[in-house]
């Protein structure tokens, strides 16, 4: 049995002609103390599959396994960092920290969760900022807030939903690196949901990717077997990095592809008349109309 196992698990949204099937037959077994990449298409379902662990959704065939028990809804065993942050603005980041401390601890002492607020905000060298709020902060600093906040709550499993994409490629590279020092020292286990399979191979043990949606499914895996600590700038020079990037990434295309070719889905885009700035479109004034001024 594995730590966390997804078996045979579908899930759509919607009735009637409304319904969108979103994941179809995933199977997903993680051990504990691994770390494991999903990359994923836009739209292909990555937030719904991450939502059906953090028991947000649930499951409409199949099962979702924790420690062999089914998940019935969220719970401080499942630490989750999303892509938007989602701090409480008016609150400090230590008083953000202390608010997933309390949860996690209520019976310590306040000396003690005081001690613990300050120990998660520097495991994320944050300790400079520790009394300002969100606004005041950069993109880079808030997620290493929503990380230090998510592992605050002593998970026993890490989830984190495309955590850094928002983020400049050099504060998303320091920013990877510090997640997995993190993951490093206590091995807690990892799922990383991302569009970006280089940092795939950097974070993570095994990269699986999900295939388009409607009905996506995981393809095959891809271990990634580079020593740690892996250095980007190093591991890229490295031929063996080159032939498993192009593999994953022309397993993408290849995906990508066959899905545009064989769909019989069609999409409507709303109709919409795009306003552009500075732009002035000129058409006929119709009879009787006033000239307007603005
Ligand atoms: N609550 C919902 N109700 C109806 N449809 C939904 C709901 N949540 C997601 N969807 C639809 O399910 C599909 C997958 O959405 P999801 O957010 O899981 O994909 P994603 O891969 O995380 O997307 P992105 O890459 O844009 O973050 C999309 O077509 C989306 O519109």
């Amino acid at each position: 049995m594995a730590f966390l196992e997804l078996n045979h698990v579908s899930k759509s949204y919607g009735t009637g002609k409304d319904r969108v099937n979103v994941l179809e037959d995933i199977n997903l077994h993680i051990e504990e103390g691994e770390f494991v990449a999903i990359v994923g298409f836009t739209g292909s379902g990555k937030t719904t599959l991450i939502n059906l662990i953090n028991g947000l959704h649930f499951p409409d065939a199949g099962e979702v396994l924790l420690n062999g028990k089914q998940i019935t809804g969220p719970g401080p065993d499942r630490g989750v960092v999303f892509q938007n942050y989602s701090l409480l603005p008016w609150l400090s980041v230590r008083n953000n920290i202390r608010l997933a401390i309390d949860q996690a601890y209520p019976a310590a002492s306040a000396n003690d969760k005081n001690s613990k607020v300050e120990a998660y905000v520097e495991m994320v060298n944050l300790s400079h900022a520790i009394d300002k709020k969100p606004a005041e902060l950069s993109g880079g600093m808030r997620q290493r807030v929503s990380v230090a906040r998510a592992l605050a709550m002593n998970p026993e499993m890490l989830l984190m939903d495309e955590p850094l994409s928002a983020l400049d490629a050099l504060t998303r590279g320091n920013l990877q690196e510090e997640i997995v020092n993190i993951w490093s020292k206590d091995k807690k286990t990892c799922l990383l949901i991302t569009n970006d399979v280089d940092e795939g191979i950097v974070m993570a043990d095994r990269i699986i990717p999900l295939k388009p949606g409607p009905k996506a499914t995981l393809g095959p895996e891809f271990k990634v077997g580079f020593e740690r600590p892996r250095v980007i700038t190093a591991i890229n020079k490295d031929p063996a990095y080159k032939k498993l990037r192009n593999e994953v990434i022309e397993y993408l295309i290849a995906v990508g592809a066959s899905r545009q070719s064989t769909t019989d889905e069609t999409y409507t885009l709303p109709d919409l008349q795009p306003v552009i700035p500075g732009r002035i479109q000129w058409r006929k004034k119709q009879e009787n109309e006033k000239t307007k001024f603005f």
